[in-house]
């Protein structure tokens, strides 16, 4: 599936009905969310929740148990390995509590390298990487290796890798869970607004109301459903 031929406009990401148990252990039930295009949306709840299930599932890394995943009008659930792993290189990005960045390779290799596993040629992955980086005030840290680099530092890496590709949809699980609460601030500030530049839709997992007041609209997930924050009724 290619980005350009999803038909558009309507909810851009879709979870309807879905289940996912962790053998015995149910951890979504009868979860439903719809996201459109360039929103940004927090998830919150408690702690084992569903959450981070909810996002691996919109995210096509995980497959429910029962329900479906819409992407751009296209069940996404049903798709092959190789097709969700492409539509996941193409059309989203990631940003993950501990950056998962490669620390032996340096700032630039680490936002140049999903260009360079799309087949973009080496000279225009480094000149995109580098812009990114500097959108991330981090020109002057593009040759250090990620991992000498400060936890906020390291977030602003991983930032400017989920946004290289120019993606639809960023997930975002407790991005500035690791960080103190200035720094989060500042990382989701630029998360944020550059995804609004970029009109990229962003979900980000948190637990922190200052992470989530930055979004345009937040659902609470309880006991694997997702319901509305304030009136805690469940979301259709
Ligand atoms: N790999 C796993 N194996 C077994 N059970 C799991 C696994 N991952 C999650 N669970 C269970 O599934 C439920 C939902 O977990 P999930 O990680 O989605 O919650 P969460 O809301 O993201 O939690 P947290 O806020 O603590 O990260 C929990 O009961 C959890 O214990």
């Amino acid at each position: 599936m290619t980005i350009d031929a999803l038909p558009l406009p309507g909810p851009l990401l879709e979870a309807r009905s879905v289940e996912r148990s962790y053998g015995r252990t149910p951890a979504l039930r009868e979860a439903s969310l719809s996201v459109t295009s360039g929103e940004v949306l927090a998830i919150m709840g408690p702690s084992g929740s569903g959450k981070s299930t909810l996002l691996h599932c919109l995210a096509g890394i995980f497959t429910p148990d029962a329900g479906e995943v819409w992407f751009g009008g296209r069940r996404l659930d049903t798709l092959g390995d190789a097709r969700r792993s492409e539509l996941r290189r193409t059309a989203f990005g990631f940003v993950f509590q501990f950056g998962q960045l490669v620390p032996e390779l340096t700032a630039a290799d680490n936002v140049a390298l999903p260009l360079l596993l799309g087949r973009t040629g080496r000279r225009q992955a480094y000149q995109r990487a580098r812009d990114w980086l500097r959108r991330l005030e981090l020109e002057d840290l593009a040759g250090r290796r990620t991992g000498e680099l400060s936890g906020g530092q390291t977030q602003r890496v991983a930032v400017a890798r989920a946004l290289v590709t120019r993606p639809k949809v960023i997930f975002a699980d407790e991005p500035t869970g690791a960080l103190d609460s200035l720094t989060g601030e500042k990382v989701m500030e630029l998360l944020v607004g550059l995804a609004r530049q970029e009109g990229t839709t962003v979900i980000v997992v948190t637990h922190d109301a200052r992470v989530a007041a930055c979004a345009d609209r937040e659902v609470m997930v309880r006991d694997g459903r997702v319901t509305d924050p304030y009136a805690g009724e469940v979301v259709r």
